[in-house]
């Protein structure tokens, strides 16, 4: 068995804006990640950086080009099946928490595993776990707005990983933080992610934090290339 994750094959996309006319975005994207990869994506800004997360993620299709997930071809599949898939094997991560703001920490992180179907018990034990690992136990009870920048982005890792998706993707996780809580914030997501066998696609303008992982490829004129 092939111990690819993540494989996109000639992704290709274009946006038709009217005038002026079409954006090829992409133009036959090709990446592969590994089991428990964790690969930093670089783009200048409007790259396509987000644009080739959200096909990765089956939230978007590619006009050409091909996404497998563990092996399975996901371009034809139904939209049906393509959100199973993303439910049960895809965690996302945005610059902007996004997190459910009538709702504690620990319920943001309970909600996707219910949806899930995990029990209610199992679901709050896992949520209280992940805060544990990135120190934030003591902060279960508390809603989004009484939490900080920071402290608020540690929980929607933890919300991404509920499910243990087998990809995580990433687009400006630390994006909104200030340089010193990006640094400590990044380093919880590593620790989130180190020894679970997930494979990771993060886009960053940090270079710094590019660095800390496994490899880095950068999109240029629609085509990925490693640095
Ligand atoms: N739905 C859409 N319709 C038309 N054009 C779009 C659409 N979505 C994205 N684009 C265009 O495609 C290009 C890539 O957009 P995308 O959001 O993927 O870039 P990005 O690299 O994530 O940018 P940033 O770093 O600024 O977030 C941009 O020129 C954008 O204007």
């Amino acid at each position: 068995m092939s111990d690819l994750m993540l494989e996109l094959t000639g992704i290709v996309k274009s946006y038709n804006r009217g005038k002026p006319g079409q954006v090829d975005v992409l133009r036959g994207a090709d990446l592969q990640l590994k089991s428990g990869e964790v690969v930093a994506l670089v783009a200048p800004s409007g790259a396509g950086k987000s644009t080739l997360l959200h096909i990765a993620g089956l939230l978007d299709t590619p006009n050409a080009g091909t996404v497998r997930l563990g092996g399975a071809e996901l371009t034809g599949k139904s939209d049906r099946s393509r959100t199973a898939t993303r439910r049960q094997d895809v965690g996302f991560i945005y610059q902007f928490h996004h997190l459910l703001p009538e709702f504690t920490a620990v319920e943001n992180i309970t909600l996707p595993q219910l949806a899930n179907g995990i029990s209610q018990r199992a679901a709050t034990a896992r949520a209280q776990d992940l805060l544990a690992r990135v120190g934030l136990q003591d902060r279960g009870h508390h809603r989004p707005a009484a939490l900080s920048g920071g402290e608020q982005q540690r929980v929607a890792f933890c919300r991404a990983l509920a499910n243990q998706p087998r990809v995580l993707l990433a687009d400006e996780p630390t994006g909104n933080l200030d340089p010193g809580t990006s640094d400590q914030v990044f380093g919880a997501l590593m620790e989130l992610v180190a020894g679970t066998g997930m494979s990771a696609l993060i886009a960053t303008h940090n270079m710094e934090l590019a660095a800390r992982m496994d490899r880095m490829v950068r999109l240029e004129n629609g085509v990925l290339v490693t640095v």
